[in-house]
């Protein structure tokens, strides 16, 4: 008996002793069956960690930013893998789909270190009754790599300077995902300081927006979700997205720009907004013209039951999302998961929107953007011409007085024609026939009647 015992222990022994020469030598893939199947025997000289994240954290119902860049990061990498793929398949035309299956895993390479990603999920207990609308399944991203690579591995690839993303919801399929987003990295040069405007009126904008960023605290201390709703309105030209990029770089969030008309219906708008993580600016451009915001659309419905079969389906593919669901989506489920997120709308016609959706407590801030006034054009004049002061800028202040004109113009007017060396007067100058020419257009209007 006693012999036995101490022959398993040696045997055990042996076996530890083995693994443990064999895993420097033993390549990953080999190792990795090995792990498995003992791991409770192995976990004390298992040379490799596991970082596991998880899609949803907290209370469960705030999607992991990091999960979600992950997911993004991961995309690219199977992309480019596709992408060799597809070469190799001659003739054909088909897009190489690729969908990881669960458990399947894929490589990575960070300065030399090799990286394994897998992708999994926990069965949750189907009795639990779930009030959002979120699958019972909590997926998760796990990170394999060796131990010595610990430091490298979180402190710097982990934490890989995180570019900032543009998210639409353009339907396109991708790796592990049935993500509604897809993205490319943001880079836009647009900030506060080249944005033209009045001087108070923009610090006033971006102390809000500051304040905004800050105020984790403040907003859990009244017990309010963190969150926050401007209405960027103005004519075309204005600088209504150039301020949404411009917030972006300043508060380094992601942009989530929300296509409505391509949004099949509200569910879909749920899940959609669900699926966006914290320190983002979810943009709805154009809302008046998005959507039928107004109820029309229940009225069309009606009279048009006796339409013929193509009408009806070319209504089918239309978005069905209704501005009670939009609303639904700002007041309530927005609340409970939307944390850290800023919520912009612009319009050409603030005169249009319904004023359910505009009313105070849905967007916090209302901010005009107008036409080019003599601040906004030193602004500009410095961004294209890097002159704060000139003999012509006195004219301009007397034409801007009289016109209209947005900065969009003012700012291609400005801009010296590449190739040709146009020197700054001749640049304001062109300004100035511009405006010359625009109040002598009105004055001739004046008289006609
Ligand atoms: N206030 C501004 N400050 C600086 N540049 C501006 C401003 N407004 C417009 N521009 C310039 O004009 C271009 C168009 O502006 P932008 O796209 O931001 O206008 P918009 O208000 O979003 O218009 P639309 O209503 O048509 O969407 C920008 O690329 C930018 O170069
Ligand atoms: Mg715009």
């Amino acid at each position: 008996m006693m012999e036995s015992v101490t022959q398993l222990g040696s045997s055990i022994a042996g076996f530890l002793f083995a693994y443990k020469m064999l895993e420097n030598f033993l390549p990953y893939e080999i190792l990795h069956p090995i792990r498995r199947k003992f791991r409770k025997l192995t976990a004390s000289f298992d040379p490799y960690l596991e970082i596991t994240i998880p899609e949803y954290q907290g209370n469960g119902f705030e999607r992991s930013s990091a999960y979600a860049s992950i997911e993004q990061y991961l995309n690219i990498i199977a992309t480019k893998q596709a992408q060799c793929l597809e070469a190799n398949i001659t003739g054909q035309t088909k897009k190489v789909v690729l969908t990881m299956a669960e458990g399947e895993e894929i490589t990575d390479k960070y300065k030399g270190i090799k990286l394994w990603w897998e992708s999994g999920k926990t069965t949750q207990n189907k009795q639990t009754i779930s009030m959002y609308p979120r699958e019972d399944d909590k997926k998760y991203f796990k990170l394999t790599f060796h131990k010595r690579y610990r430091e490298t591995v979180t402190e710097q690839y982990l934490k890989h300077e995180r570019q900032r993303k543009l998210y639409t919801n353009i339907k396109r399929s991708g790796w592990g995902t049935r993500s509604l987003w897809s993205h490319v990295v943001f880079e836009h040069p647009a900030s506060f300081d080249t944005i033209a405007m009045d001087p108070l009126k923009k610090q006033e904008i971006m102390d809000d927006l500051m304040i905004f960023a800050k105020g984790k605290d403040y907003y859990a201390k009244i017990g309010k979700a963190w969150k926050r709703g401007y209405l960027l309105y103005g004519p075309p030209g204005t600088g209504k997205s150039t301020m949404i990029a411009a917030m972006s770089n300043l508060l380094n969030y992601d942009i989530y720009d929300l296509e409505l008309t391509s949004v099949k219906d509200n569910t879909q708008l749920r899940k959609l907004l669900i699926e966006t993580s914290g320190k983002s600016i979810i943009v709805i451009e154009d809302i008046d013209c998005s959507l039928d915001l107004t109820g029309q659309r229940k009225k069309n419905e009606e009279n048009e039951v006796g339409d013929n079969k193509i009408d009806k389906e070319k209504k089918d593919e239309a978005s069905q999302v209704t501005l009670s669901g939009l609303l639904n989506f700002i007041d309530g489920l927005w609340s409970a998961c939307g944390n850290e997120r800023i919520i912009v709308f612009t319009t050409n016609h603030v005169e249009k929107l319904d004023a359910a959706l505009i009313r105070s407590g849905r967007m916090d801030k209302h901010i005009e953007l107008s036409y080019c006034g003599f601040e906004a054009f030193k602004v500009l004049a410095k961004n294209y011409l890097k002159i704060d002061s000139h003999d012509l800028f006195e004219k301009i202040r007397g034409l801007l007085e009289e016109k209209k004109i947005t900065p969009a113009d003012v700012a291609e007017n400005l801009m010296p024609k590449s190739g040709t060396g146009e020197d700054k007067e001749s640049c304001l100058l062109r300004l100035i026939e511009a405006l010359e020419e625009d109040v002598k257009e009105k004055d001739r209007e004046e008289a006609k009647g």
